[in-house]
């Protein structure tokens, strides 16, 4: 048995019954054993104790959208738009990649991800078996999925959607159960409806959830107005994407009916606030989504539309961004923006039920916060400061299932100086090549 007693901390547990817990917690084999204001008892004789004191305890943070391995395109093209962007720019370089460049740029992001506290990450890719074995490798925990652009020949088409089932098979349940996978089609504008059925049929067959982007873009709904006669959300309805658990990405441009038919449909939405306004898509009506009872979560989108990965800035913009634009200052408070990027973010990706939370039973994915820096005196409110004060660049140390993927500031299972080596020699092939 393994067993870690940490001994007075404060545990931000972000369950509603409880919400914050000054004490101690105890985790027993990759599972929380105890959360609690008095010591626990009946230990094992050779528990390992950690002092918490100084330090404020949460779930770890879930990223339910982003493209892990563009990292290695970060500041290469910025202040643009999403067409422009994607394909002048993106597309371009992105056909240079070889399986060793999509191992560094996902190795890297894994890096930043833990180390800024995110320990749920979806990625959507291609080499995905690269991602796969870094994400097994980091001990990060991954929910993965080859996205495909099905704008090329039908034999190629046909090669994606196998390439993504095959991913799909091989790698759910991998990495001690760290690791599960979707099916994606990269977007109403990237596939074709009659391409789009396939993957909701495979993902029946499969039963696996489906993950796009969606409605990002004025310019994409309109486009797709002219092609289909119908806005994206209709259009993927019509085509049975929500007849499977689906995550969507982005969902910027929603009328009052889609917003409704997505709550309806129990659609999960990952809301991606620094990348929409960083490429000029718009501002989700986030609160709308909320009050509709739509299942939203926070992503940061690639790191070439963001441009970094630390999920504690969308947890952010996601309480302010939304104050300003409906000018109600009680818009998402504070809780609320730190569930978006834990439990909430774990409903989107349907283990609500063993991540998100500080709480018996639950996997011990979790972070603990650095409290001996200025910015968090006086320690008035811990989820006020956490949300308007704290950055992820506070994160100490980091556990998924248990065990520790970061101490100190430091990765204990990847070689960071290596890795970040790899990525800069990437980037130079990348640009030189
Ligand atoms: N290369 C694969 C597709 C990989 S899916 C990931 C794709 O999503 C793209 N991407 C990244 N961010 C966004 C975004 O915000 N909206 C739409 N596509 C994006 C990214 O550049 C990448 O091409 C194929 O040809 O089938
Ligand atoms: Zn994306």
């Amino acid at each position: 048995m393994t067993q870690l007693w940490i001994e007075n901390g404060l545990f931000v547990t972000m369950d509603d019954a409880a919400k914050t817990v000054k004490g101690h917690m105890v985790v027993t084999d990759g599972l929380i054993t105890y959360v609690g204001p008095e010591a626990p008892t009946d230990l094992s004789p050779d528990v390992q104790r950690l002092d918490g004191s100084r330090l404020a305890f949460m779930p770890g943070l879930v990223n339910t959208h982003g493209h892990a391995a563009m990292t290695l395109l970060r500041g290469y093209s910025d202040d643009q738009n999403l067409q422009v962007w994607l394909e002048q720019k993106m597309w371009p370089m992105e056909a240079k990649y070889v399986d060793a460049d999509t191992k560094a740029g996902s190795a890297l992001a894994i890096v930043e991800m833990l180390r800024t506290g995110t320990t749920a990450f979806v990625d959507m890719y291609d080499r995905m078996e690269q991602v796969a074995t870094m994400t097994e490798q980091g001990g990060i925990r991954g929910i993965l999925t080859r996205g495909v652009i099905g704008l090329c020949s039908e034999e190629e088409q046909r090669a994606k959607l196998q390439d993504a089932i095959s991913f799909a098979k091989e790698w759910n349940g991998k990495a001690d159960g760290r690791i599960t996978t979707m099916l994606s089609p990269h977007a109403p504008y990237t596939c074709p409806p009659s391409y789009i059925e396939k993957f909701v049929e495979a993902a029946h067959e499969l039963d696996l959830p489906l993950h796009t982007h969606m409605s990002e873009t004025l310019a994409e709904v309109e486009q797709n107005v002219r092609d289909y006669g119908v806005r994206p959300v209709e259009h993927l309805d019509r085509l049975g994407f929500f007849s499977r658990p689906s995550l969507v990405a982005h969902a910027v441009h929603l009328t009052d009916d889609e917003i409704a038919l997505l709550a309806s449909k129990g659609v999960s939405v990952s809301h991606n606030p620094v990348s929409n306004l960083k490429l000029a898509s718009g501002i989700a009506r986030l609160s709308d989504m909320m009050k509709a009872g739509v299942k939203v979560s926070l992503g940061t989108d690639s790191v070439a539309s963001n441009n970094n990965l630390d999920l504690f800035e969308e947890i952010r913009y996601s309480a302010l961004l939304h104050k300003g634009v409906s000018g109600d200052p009680t818009a998402i408070p504070a809780w609320e923006a730190l569930k978006l990027g834990t439990t909430y973010g774990a409903d989107a990706i349907w283990q609500g039920d063993s991540i998100g939370k500080l709480k018996v039973g639950y996997k011990a994915d979790f972070i603990a916060i650095d409290l001996d820096q200025p910015h968090f005196y006086p320690l008035t409110d811990i989820v006020s400061h956490l949300v308007y004060a704290g950055t992820g660049r506070d994160v100490k140390h980091v556990w998924v299932d248990g065990r520790q993927v970061v101490r100190s500031g430091v990765c204990t299972l990847l070689d960071e100086e290596k890795i970040r080596y790899e990525a800069a020699a990437s980037f130079e092939r990348l640009l030189n090549g």
